[in-house]
């Protein structure tokens, strides 16, 4: 077609006696190609907050997004048509209001939920569960009743207590799929991955570390001793500054904001990595691996954050801990019994809710 064109505009120049054109570059250039993708439905629940803003935005220049879904309790229709004007392959809708939502998860593929209430300072995750329980159990009803087979990416704090909640919503309507569900983690491995390459003064995009656990204070644990390139300089206090800070990492953005709310930015950011890598996984991309905090076997809690395989339906298989150090061992032990109870605390909700 284009080629015809070029044809047919060089032979009318030569019949009106001018040189011919060069075809001009293309203007405002996607990020990515479409060519020979899957069409793929990507639904954000809380798109219109802190972070569903920014991460419908990086939803909409991901190349393997053929629809987006944008669905707060209000201000969606705003920044749908907003984000629409990208020359970017995913169509646009926005959907506001409860009696919209199954319309807004129709058809999803993939459904990432940052709704609810962030902390403030002097808050913990915790803090948040007598508000978020119950928008994530409302929502997770939704899913199960209009994209039961959807991959769910819970952004939504309490993850420790979420997760568990919307496994047992899922149960419950008898559509759980354990391959399905994803807490977040992943703004915990590039704050790893961050704090490491800046310590061990390692060019940040060559660095990996896994972080297991869960999402909360303690029980975020990153595994140095597996961070590659492996750095020698670092000392056993470094690694307790690090393993500190990476602990602490929303804390530390909580106190910035200053009230203001806690990380958005970098969180849509890693929400964007995640669901591309459940992206790349649904459509047959071989060795997809991110952590995750998902249904596991690895440890005697019934949800662990660890590395997992993605594939065409969801986690392909739950990677093992690997070798750990003595100071990760210890981490291990003593996440466990603040891990358990936020498991339980969010199964016990959703059964008595
Ligand atoms: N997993 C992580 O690593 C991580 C990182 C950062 C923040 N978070 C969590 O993400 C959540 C959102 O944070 P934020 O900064 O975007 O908050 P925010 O207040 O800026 O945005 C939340 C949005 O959720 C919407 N919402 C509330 N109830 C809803 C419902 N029933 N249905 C649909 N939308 C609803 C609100 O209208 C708002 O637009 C918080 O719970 C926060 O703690 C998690
Ligand atoms: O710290 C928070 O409350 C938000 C989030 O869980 C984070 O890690 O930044």
């Amino acid at each position: 077609m284009r080629q015809t064109l070029l044809l047919r505009s060089i032979a009318s120049s030569i019949r009106r006696g001018r040189a011919p054109r060069e075809p001009s570059p293309p203007l405002c250039r996607s990020f990515a190609a479409a060519a020979d993708q899957p069409d793929r439905k990507v639904a954000i629940l809380g798109a219109a907050g802190g972070i569903g803003q920014p991460l419908s935005l990086l939803m909409k220049l991901n190349s393997l997004v053929s629809s987006l879904s944008l669905y707060d309790i209000a201000g969606t229709p705003g920044v749908a048509a907003d984000v629409s004007h990208i020359n970017t392959r995913a169509e646009v809708a926005g959907y506001a209001g409860e009696d919209q939502l199954g319309k807004a998860l129709e058809g999803s593929d993939i459904v990432i939920i940052p709704a609810g209430v962030p902390r403030k300072p002097g808050m913990t995750r915790d803090d948040l569960f007598n508000i978020n329980a119950g928008i994530v159990k409302s929502l997770c009803t939704a899913i199960a009743k209009y994209c039961p087979n959807a991959l769910v990416n819970m952004i939504s704090n309490p993850v420790n207590s979420t997760v568990p909640i919307a496994a047992e919503v899922f149960k419950k309507a008898g559509t759980y799929d354990e391959r399905k569900l994803f807490g977040v983690t992943t703004l915990d491995v590039v704050r790893a991955k961050t704090f490491y390459a800046q310590k061990a003064k390692l060019p940040v995009e060559e660095v990996d570390v896994p972080v297991v656990g869960g999402h909360a204070g303690i029980t975020i644990l990153p595994l140095f001793s597996q961070a590659t390139p492996a750095s020698n300089d670092l000392t056993d206090e470094d690694i307790k500054a690090l393993t500190k800070r990476t602990q602490d990492g929303g804390t530390e953005v909580v106190e910035a904001k200053a009230g203001k709310g806690s990380a958005t930015l970098s969180m849509a950011y890693a929400g964007a990595i995640f669901a591309d890598a459940c992206l790349k996984g649904l459509n047959g991309v071989p060795d997809i691996v991110e952590c995750s905090f998902v249904q596991s076997s690895i440890t005697e809690l019934p949800f662990f954050a660890s590395k997992v395989r993605l594939g065409k339906n969801g986690v392909e298989e739950v990677l093992g801990l690997g070798s750990l150090s003595d100071y990760e061992k210890q981490g291990l032990e003593n996440l466990k019994p603040e891990l358990k109870s936020s498991i339980e605390k969010g199964i016990k909700f959703a059964r008595e809710n």
